[in-house]
């Protein structure tokens, strides 16, 4: 079995989210976008795919850092692939992201999963059938009945707890939305939420990225006496030390790092240096599946929790596959979108959830992505 084409189907779909001059999602007007399919074909015609943005995996990264390193090649040894594509990322002059590398590496563990019969989160370790969901809000706005105030976060947070959700996450009002950034204003909707959701219900926040030190432990002291279970991102990551002083003089538990670069090895450090009490991973952030897994392992020699971020089947499968993890992250959410309507290009999405709050792992071979293949051609653009 040889790997013989690498090639991105670029494909048009609608979307009802827009991005804030910060980057942040919010509901917005439909619209249409793109997104690409990257496919990796065997001599056999075994496939592996996965959808990622449109930019990911244009035809200039393909051509010169992906097919020299696969085309070829045995499709299994995913270890040796991820480390032959990995380090071009050194002299790439950033060109070569770590979204990129993870776009390859889902593809290639889908084809493994296809190869063997097996669904990619048993391949990895199976721990568990099925986990339980948090809610993941988008980011605060200045929408009527939106996410504009307290009561706003709070009466959807009631939404949320009535579909099922057994873990909720806010993420705060962050610029350029008026009035933010503020940590009084982050407290006064944690704790409105904590009001409606009862005192043992698990709660997390995710807040404005680029808090000052002194800020960050006002907001930390509060949330632990709410009982929040986690905090997460709320100072620059770079800063690592700033985040070591965060976790020796808090009462609340910090998890992360979620953005900043350098894959296991960052997060190694950051569990070396006492700067998290949770470790954060994601297969987009971390350059794909197999680093993830290594995040996770390095964690659990440490006993720490290893919370994987982001949604997708990817990240679904990382979380189904290890035993130290609390939930998976279904989201970005918001009252004015249906979460559960899958996008134009899938027959169903990725993370469907019982009313139980539990995302169950499928059993069809592969990451379990059920995509629509006539619309992907249909709306094919390059
Ligand atoms: O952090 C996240 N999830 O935990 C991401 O979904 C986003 O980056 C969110 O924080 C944001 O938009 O800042
Ligand atoms: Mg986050």
């Amino acid at each position: 079995m040889k790997i013989e084409t690498v090639e991105a189907i670029t494909f048009r779909h609608s979307t009802n989210t827009v991005r804030d001059s910060d980057g942040h999602g919010h509901p917005g007007p439909v619209s249409q976008t793109t997104s690409s399919l990257l496919v990796i074909t065997c001599d056999d015609g075994t496939q592996g795919r996965v959808v990622c943005r449109g930019g990911d995996v244009r035809e200039y990264l393909l051509e010169r850092f992906v097919r020299p390193n696969l085309i070829g090649k045995d499709p299994l040894a995913t270890e040796k692939l991820w480390y032959g594509v990995y380090k071009w990322q050194r002299l790439s002059g950033g060109e070569l992201t770590d979204r990129a590398l993870a776009a390859v590496d889902l593809a290639l563990w889908d084809l493994k999963g296809k190869a063997a019969g097996m669904p990619v989160w048993k391949l990895l370790g199976g721990y568990r059938p099925k986990i339980l969901a948090y809610g993941s809000t988008m980011c605060g706005d200045d929408l009527e009945n939106g996410l504009a105030t307290p009561e706003d976060y709070a009466n959807f947070a009631d939404w949320m707890v009535k579909r099922g959700y057994k873990a909720i996450k806010l993420h705060g009002w962050m610029p350029p939305v008026p009035g933010a950034p503020d940590v009084r204003m982050d407290y006064k909707a944690c704790a409105a939420v904590r009001e409606v959701v009862g005192p043992d219900f698990p709660l997390m926040l995710d807040p404005h990225h680029f808090y000052s030190r002194t800020d960050v432990l006002w907001l930390a002291e509060k949330l632990a006496d709410l009982d929040y279970r986690w905090m997460e991102e709320p100072m620059e990551e770079a800063s690592m030390s700033s985040y070591k002083w965060l976790t020796q003089n808090s009462r609340l538990n910090i998890l992360g790092p979620e953005t900043m670069t350098g894959k296991h090895w960052t997060r190694g450090e950051w569990v070396k240096h006492d700067a998290c009490d949770l470790v954060r991973s994601g297969v987009w952030d971390v350059g794909g599946i197999s680093p993830a897994m290594k995040c996770a392992n390095m964690a659990e020699c440490f006993h720490i929790s290893c919370e994987i971020h982001g949604t997708g089947a990817g990240n679904l499968s990382v979380a189904l596959a290890i035993p130290n993890t609390s939930f998976y992250e279904r989201g970005l959410l918001h009252p004015f979108i249906d979460y559960d309507e899958p996008k134009e290009y899938q027959n169903r999405i990725d993370d469907e959830m019982d009313a139980d709050g539990y995302i169950h792992g499928r059993e069809e071979p592969g990451l379990g992505q059920d995509l629509n293949m006539d619309y992907i051609e249909a709306n094919r653009v390059n």
